[in-house]
């Protein structure tokens, strides 16, 4: 080591020179060491020192030690390894944190307790600014790597010393710490400089490490947590079709326990693997298509996507399935649907006695699960009966789903009521299709214009009520429904089959139960619960309370035909409330065509009318109504002394609509 007592004595002469007059040859000292001594000096660094002052209280420095665990942990190892290399030379080998504080010190215990009077003890501050150019301080404030022997340190305490310091970077470049070797100045050598960074960059790799272990840890952790909440079944397979995890909802669904699922094949869970086999095979991905799966409790008809699972370099490594019982698929459309029945019996108004028939006869049907068969005119509530049976029968859980068999296209309704299988015709949607009766599986199926239903779609309709069985278009497997059938019509299906267009067996199938619906101008003695009933409602909704009806309107509204009934009355109604000025719904407010039907729609015309015939006709009632609200006004007007103010409050009305009517009455 000649070369270096030589190297040492130079630099001490060169220390001496700087110490004293601050002068440094040009070129006698490395250009970083130059620099080092200069912020020393600048700092007030005091050269015949260099002990450590500053140290860590202990509460300070265990949290320092706590914060550094990972970093301890990990470098000690490669710290002792180190030692192992020089022991019994009198080396230590030191752990800084990433401002200089000493965190380990692994090494010849004569030698760290012989270096005490420098506070070489943990927690002890090694920065460059408190004990001058050091093998620690001086590769942190540098940056890199870097060697600091005998005089050129910046403190004479430190001379006898060589310290060659390595930064430690964490994964992102940022310095988290710094690891040092340091001897006697005479055992100074430039390989333990190359020690000290092979050690760091096995410490920094080990980090790295750690760092993607925990990554992995806590991506494993948050798959797993999002394979035990999703509502869908997750089959994972390997690639050659061996399941290898499945979550808690597939356990359910295919009625098997994870450790049993892990011997299993998909081929054990599936007879005909379609699109899972490109899948495995090609990495070709599927969406929502329809399988049937077999599970602990028999065949589940499920829909199904998958997706690969690709390496880095994108080969298959496996794959994931997406299931969900078709069930679940079912009640969600028909939730989104709106396939609900909204009205109950007590919704439906009226205490006359032929629609309280009807309306314990649908009672009745509610009771038991026969077919029943509403008639009536267009507008009488065939619809409101239907939900009512539904919501007051055992399936009231179950979908309520309406077909009317009236607005599809004769060659749209097998598909619609019976659903197609995948490619069952052009156009059809990929993966196949429920029909309603799927869909109302566990409910009620509200087939509405019954009589509108083609012959061929008759047949079909009377398998599925003797066999209870539907087949999809196209598809060559019959499933089992329970629905129970509600049918309409506002047609005379009798006579329908006595012209041939429609099947007798159906009609005696469907007709288990009869309720025939009554025309509105058949209980007129409702009229005023319903007017009641629809005025509170639309008025409710414009804002308006307290509204009077006066008697006159009732008389007019009962003498009316209703032909549309009980829809086209609610539509009157509501009609006239958007035209009320007053406090009083009265006759101005009743549209033309009631005062004045056309002789089409007069009662007279409307075939099977029974209601009362009223001794004077609407026009001339009208007339005499009309006189009877003018001589009113009048009398009110003379009263207030033509005061229109006073006049209209006392007739209840706003004054617009007395000028008004004054001006309609001719006043
Ligand atoms: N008794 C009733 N009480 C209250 N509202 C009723 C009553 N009957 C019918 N309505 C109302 O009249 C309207 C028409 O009823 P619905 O649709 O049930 O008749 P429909 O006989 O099925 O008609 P269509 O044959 O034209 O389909 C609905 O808004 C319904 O709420």
């Amino acid at each position: 080591m000649a070369h270096q007592a030589g190297r040492s004595t130079e630099s001490w002469v060169i220390w001496d020179r700087f110490i004293r007059e601050g002068k440094i040859e040009p070129g006698a000292l490395g250009l970083e060491l130059e620099a080092s001594w200069r912020r020393c000096k600048a700092a007030g660094v005091d050269p015949l020192a260099g002990r450590s002052t500053l140290a860590l209280g202990s509460a300070a420095f265990a949290a320092l030690a706590e914060r550094k665990q990972d970093l301890i942990r990990v470098a000690k190892p490669f710290m002792e390894n180190l030692y192992s290399l020089v022991a019994g030379s009198s080396f230590v080998v030191l752990l800084f944190d990433e401002q200089g504080y000493l965190l380990e010190a692994v090494g010849d215990q004569d030698r760290i307790l012989a270096s005490q009077d420098l506070n070489l003890n943990k927690g002890a501050l090694w920065a460059e600014g408190e004990v001058g150019t050091n093998g620690a301080g001086t590769p942190l404030v540098l940056g890199r790597p870097f060697q600091v022997s005998g005089a050129e340190h910046y403190c004479q305490k430190h001379h006898r010393w060589t310290c060659s310091g390595a930064p430690i970077v964490d994964p992102r470049g940022k310095t988290i710490g710094l690891l040092d070797m340091s001897g006697p100045v005479d055992e100074t050598h430039i390989h333990t400089l190359g020690l000290v960074m092979a050690a760091v960059e096995a410490i920094q790799h080990e980090l790295e490490l750690g760092q993607k272990n925990q990554e992995l840890t806590l991506l494993n952790n948050r798959l797993s947590s999002i394979l035990l909440t999703v509502t869908d079944g997750v089959l994972v397979l390997d690639v050659d079709g061996a399941l290898t995890q499945i979550n808690p909802v597939a356990e359910r669904l295919l009625a098997i326990s994870s450790p049993q699922a892990a011997g299993k094949r998909m081929t054990d869970l599936i007879q005909d693997l379609g699109p899972i086999r490109e899948l495995l095979e090609w990495g070709q991905e599927f969406l929502d298509r329809e399988l049937e799966l077999k599970s602990g409790r028999g065949a589940i008809q499920c829909i199904v996507s998958g997706k690969p699972i690709l390496d880095e370099g994108g080969v298959l490594k496996g794959a994931v399935l997406f299931v969900n019982p078709i069930n679940r698929i079912k009640r969600l459309i028909n939730r989104f649907s709106g396939a609900q029945a909204t009205f109950r019996f007590e919704d439906i108004l009226g205490q006359g006695g032929v629609l309280q028939r009807a309306v314990q006869l649908g009672q009745l049907a509610s009771a038991n699960e026969s077919n029943v068969l509403l008639t009536g005119e267009s507008g009488t509530g065939k619809e409101m009966f239907a939900h009512a049976i539904h919501n007051q029968s055992e399936r009231r859980k179950g979908p309520f789903v309406a077909v009317n068999c009236g607005a599809i296209p004769r060659e749209l309704i097998a598909s619609e009521l019976f659903g197609y299988q995948d490619g069952a015709f052009t156009g059809a949607a990929r993966g196949g299709r429920p029909g309603k009766f799927e869909l109302a599986s566990g409910g009620t199926i509200f087939l509405d214009e019954i009589g509108d239903m083609p012959l061929e779609q008759q047949i079909a309709l009377l398998r599925v009520l003797q066999d209870k069985t539907i087949t999809r278009l196209g598809g060559d497997r019959s499933f089992l429904v329970d629905v129970r059938i509600i049918c309409a019509t506002h047609k005379d299906l009798r006579e329908d089959i006595r012209k041939g267009t429609f099947r007798q067996d159906l009609f005696y199938r469907l007709n288990v139960s009869m309720i025939k619906l009554p025309p509105l101008r058949e209980h007129p003695e409702d009229i005023p619960e319903l007017l009641e009933a629809f005025v509170h409602k639309f008025a409710a909704r414009r804002g308006i309370s307290g509204l009077r009806i006066d008697p006159s309107v009732i008389d007019i509204l009962q003498g009316y035909a209703w032909p549309g009934n009980i829809r086209e009355f609610q539509n009157v109604v509501e009609r006239m409330i958007h035209s009320v000025q007053g406090t009083a719904l009265s006759m101005s407010e009743i549209p033309e065509e009631i005062l004045h039907p056309s002789e089409s729609l007069s009662p007279a015309a409307v075939p099977g009318f029974s209601c009362p015939v009223r001794t004077q006709g609407p026009a001339s009632l009208r007339e005499q109504l009309m006189a009877e609200e003018r001589e009113k006004i009048q009398t009110c007007l003379r009263a207030s002394k033509g005061n229109m103010t006073r006049a209209a409050q006392e007739l209840g009305m706003a004054r617009n609509t007395l000028y008004r009517k004054l001006q309609k009455l001719g006043l």
